[in-house]
């Protein structure tokens, strides 16, 4: 079909487009009522625009649906409006298993069908991650120009030698976080972190705490998490209050990212940024990145060999900050809301991960210890570790997003009835991770529901998109399974978390409004009640990691 048959045959009215003009030329021969009504036209006109657009796309790029109440810019209003659940919205009416949004400037293609996501995913020379994020890194740290040209420079390796800062400091991570001995040295850390901080929240004679559970878990993993990637010099440790300020930032930096003079609009999480970053400029330039782990070594050495100054060093910290603890924190709040809530499952993981513990025999200075092992919990308790991966599935709504840098054509798999999609340079991509992983057709009439021991038999991991894909697939992902399966563990067996009116805690509702830069937050952070459990309060525990 040609471009013209294809306008032709478009959902436009064009009779009435076509008629109203010359009739109100001819009817109306008062300049004012003629003038209103050619502009009326041209306004209704514009109502189609998005149809015009779709009639000229290539019959091969996914469709394209038009907003009809607010073209080019309906779409951006909806994303903003419903947040994660705006494209589950779009999907319940249209169905296409990829489609596209038209926006203000650009074109968005969403992927909703995790059949395609694989092949996007694997066409990561035509596709970049990199590019899509430059501005949001910019505005998250607030680097200045030269650290924006450093990190461009080779940003997809288009130059073809392999080096340059991005392409370097993704491999470094890539390698000290993959399992073995580097990230073994990491757990190790951080569960001796975790077991001296709990050890320590609740003990005799202090008999129970009240706590909101988001803010203690914040404050748990911020601690045990600087100490453990930054070392003892971590600004955090240094300066306590800025615990408080990252996690204010976190809660704000949409607003400060909006950039529209920050310091009055969003005034406490800008200065709480400023705070942060002016302690992990003092980080780099009294070389306290020395006594950190070897990633940190590793990577303030690159950034700084590289061009960066010592305060935009200090800044580039706090991107890997937020990789470390954005996730983290609310992931594991949901895990431990999950269980805590349901007092039957609880019951059945403290039976699972009870072969996870031993007894010291011989007691030490500060008691008898129990040990706790990672690496049982990981082989032998599928139930925690299902869990795990459920609360996940129902909390990772963030959308992997890629730029495609070349027009390519996607070929998808055999076993599906899709035909070839065209994706054009200079769209966006958004795998929506939400719709997927509530999509009925892939995890079954129970979708929508929490089922904890769904991932003991299920095998539907190309769908399982929690940690995103291909090329940029979250490099933290073993970090992240052993410091959340153990500290969640240790809290199922040290502690008991309640209501306040010390009946069983309410589980938390999602908050599907509002589009995080991370996993889903809950509406309300529930106030709990936290108490050793009884028979269990004269123990030290510790834990003891998991060789991956
Ligand atoms: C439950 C916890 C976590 C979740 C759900 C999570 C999820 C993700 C996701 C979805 C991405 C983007 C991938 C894509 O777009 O395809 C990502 C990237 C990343 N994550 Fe995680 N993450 C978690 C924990 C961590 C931890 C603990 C670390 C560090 C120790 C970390 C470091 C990173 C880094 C550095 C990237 C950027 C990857 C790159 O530049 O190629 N994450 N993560």
């Amino acid at each position: 079909m040609t471009s013209i048959s294809r306008i032709r045959k478009a959902n436009i009215p064009w009779f009435f487009h076509i008629a109203v003009i010359p009739l109100s030329v001819y009817l109306f021969p008062r300049h004012e009522l003629r003038v209103f009504l050619l502009i009326y036209a041209f306004i209704t006109f514009l109502f189609d625009t998005e149809e015009v657009l779709k009639a000229l796309q290539d019959p091969n790029e996914p469709p394209l649906i038009p907003h009809h109440g607010l073209p080019f810019l309906g779409h951006v209003l909806g994303m903003f409006w419903y947040g994660a659940s705006y494209f589950a919205r779009v999907n319940s009416i249209t169905q296409h298993p990829i489609f596209t949004l038209q926006t203000w400037t650009a074109r968005t293609i969403v992927v909703i069908s995790p059949q395609l996501a694989a092949p996007i995913q694997r066409a990561s020379k035509n596709t970049s991650f990199y590019r899509m994020i430059l501005e949001v890194t910019k505005r998250l740290v607030d680097f200045d120009d030269p650290s924006m040209k450093i990190i461009t420079y080779n940003l997809d390796n288009e130059l073809g030698h392999g080096s340059g800062l991005m392409i370097e400091s993704h491999a470094m991570l890539d390698s000290m976080l993959s399992p073995g001995p580097d990230l073994n040295k990491l757990s190790a850390t951080q569960l001796d972190q975790f077991s001296a901080l709990l050890n320590d929240f609740i003990s005799p004679p202090s008999p129970s705490k009240t706590v909101n559970l988001m803010t203690w878990v914040k404050q748990t993993f911020t601690t045990a998490n600087a100490f453990t990637v930054y070392g003892p010099l971590n600004p955090f440790a240094l300066h306590p209050s800025l615990v408080s300020s990252f996690w204010r930032y976190e809660a704000g930096m949409a607003a400060v990212m909006a950039d529209i003079f920050p310091y009055l609009t969003a005034r406490k999480p800008w200065l709480a940024r400023r705070a942060v970053n002016a302690a992990l400029h003092e980080f780099v330039e009294k070389e306290h990145y020395k006594s950190a782990s070897q990633l940190i070594q590793n990577r303030v050495s690159m950034n700084l060999r590289h061009g960066f100054t010592a305060k935009m060093a200090g800044r580039a910290e706090l991107i890997l900050l937020f990789g470390i603890l954005g996730n983290a924190v609310p992931t594991t709040f949901w895990f431990l809301s999950n269980i805590f809530a349901r007092p039957e499952l609880l019951a059945r993981i403290r039976e699972e991960t009870r072969q996870a513990i031993t007894t010291s025999t011989s007691p030490s200075p500060s008691g008898t210890e129990k040990f706790l092992s990672v690496a049982t919990l990981k082989s032998s308790c599928p139930l925690l570790v299902s869990t795990y991966r459920e609360t996940l599935r129902s909390i990772a709504n963030l959308a992997s997003v890629r730029l495609v840098t070349k027009t390519h054509t996607i070929n998808t798999p055999p076993n599906t009835s899709y035909p070839p999609y065209l994706l054009k340079a200079g769209s966006m991509i958004q795998i929506a991770s939400g719709v997927i992983h509530s999509a009925p057709s892939v995890w079954g009439p129970d979708a929508t529901s929490f089922m904890p021991t769904r991932f003991i038999s299920s095998s539907t991991t190309a769908a399982y998109r929690a940690f995103g894909g291909g090329s940029v697939i979250c490099p933290g992902r073993h970090f992240a399974q052993s410091e959340i399966l153990g500290f969640v563990a240790l809290c199922v067996h040290m502690f008991e978390i309640e209501g306040l009116d010390r009946g069983v805690m309410e589980l938390p509702v999602r908050d599907d409004e509002r589009l995080p830069f991370s996993v889903m937050k809950p509406v309300r952070e529930p106030i709990v009640r936290m108490r050793r459990r009884s028979g269990e309060e004269g123990w030290v525990w510790r834990l003891k990691p998991g060789v991956d």
